[in-house]
C-alpha cells in the first residue's frame, strides 16, 4: 500500500468538548508534514476504492500483525447513545494496540498529540488508512456531517479498550514508555 506524500494536517486550537470540537478548528498556518506525522510514529495511506481495496487492506492489516476487525458506524441515527460515545472518542487516550483505522464511508478528526505534545488535527474521509501506534494520545471526533464507517484493527478478537490519559497512570504503562523512547531516538 502506498504512504501518502502528503497531508492535509494542521495544528488545532484547544476548545471544550461539545459541537465546537466538530469545526475544523485550524490554530495557524504552521505546516505539520508528513515528515512530522511519521516522526510521531503515525502513518497515512490512501487505498485506491476503485480496485481490490479489502484485498489490499487485509494484507496491510497482516502485515502490521492486526488480523482481526470490526465496522463502526457512527452517526446519530443508527448508533445508540451517540452523544455519550462521541464524548468518550473525544477523551484524550491511548491503546496498548497500535490504532489502525480505514475510513470507508464519511469523514471525521483524528488529533494526535505531536512529538512536542501539541494538538495536530488530521481530517480523514473514504479510502483513507491512519497508523497510530500503540502509546501515542489522541482522539477521534465526527465533522460537522456526523456521519462516518471506518473499519478498526485488533491483534486480538474486537474490543475496544482506551486508557483516558492521567498524569501517572498512562505515563507508568509499558507501551508508553516505549512510545516516547521511540520517538526520542528519532
Ligand atoms: C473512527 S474509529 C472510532 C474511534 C476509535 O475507535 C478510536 O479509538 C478513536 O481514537
Ligand atoms: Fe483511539
Amino acid at each position: 500500500m502506498e504512504k501518502c506524500s502528503s497531508i492535509a494536517a494542521y495544528f488545532m486550537e484547544e476548545v471544550a468538548p461539545g459541537a465546537l470540537q466538530k469545526k475544523p478548528l485550524r490554530l495557524n498556518d504552521l505546516p505539520f508534514t508528513i515528515k512530522d506525522l511519521e516522526e510521531s510514529g503515525c502513518f497515512a495511506y490512501k487505498v485506491d476504492m476503485s480496485g481490490d481495496w479489502e484485498k489490499a487492506v487485509e494484507k496491510y492489516s497482516e502485515d502490521v500483525g492486526m488480523k482481526n476487525r470490526d465496522v463502526v458506524k457512527i452517526n446519530p441515527v443508527t448508533m445508540p447513545n451517540f452523544d455519550e460515545k462521541l464524548a468518550i472518542f473525544f477523551e484524550e487516550h491511548l491503546h496498548t494496540d497500535p490504532e489502525v483505522r480505514f475510513i470507508m464511508e464519511g469523514s471525521g478528526y483524528f488529533d494526535i498529540r505531536d512529538v512536542q505534545d501539541r494538538w495536530v488535527r488530521i481530517p480523514v474521509a473514504k479510502g483513507d488508512l491512519l497508523f497510530l501506534p500503540a502509546g501515542i494520545y489522541h482522539r477521534f471526533t465526527t465533522d460537522e456531517k456526523d456521519s462516518i464507517v471506518a473499519m478498526r484493527f485488533f491483534k486480538d478478537a474486537p474490543r475496544w479498550e482506551a486508557h483516558n490519559r492521567s498524569k501517572q497512570e498512562t505515563e507508568e504503562m509499558v507501551e508508553r514508555k516505549e512510545y516516547v523512547k521511540g520517538i526520542k531516538a528519532n
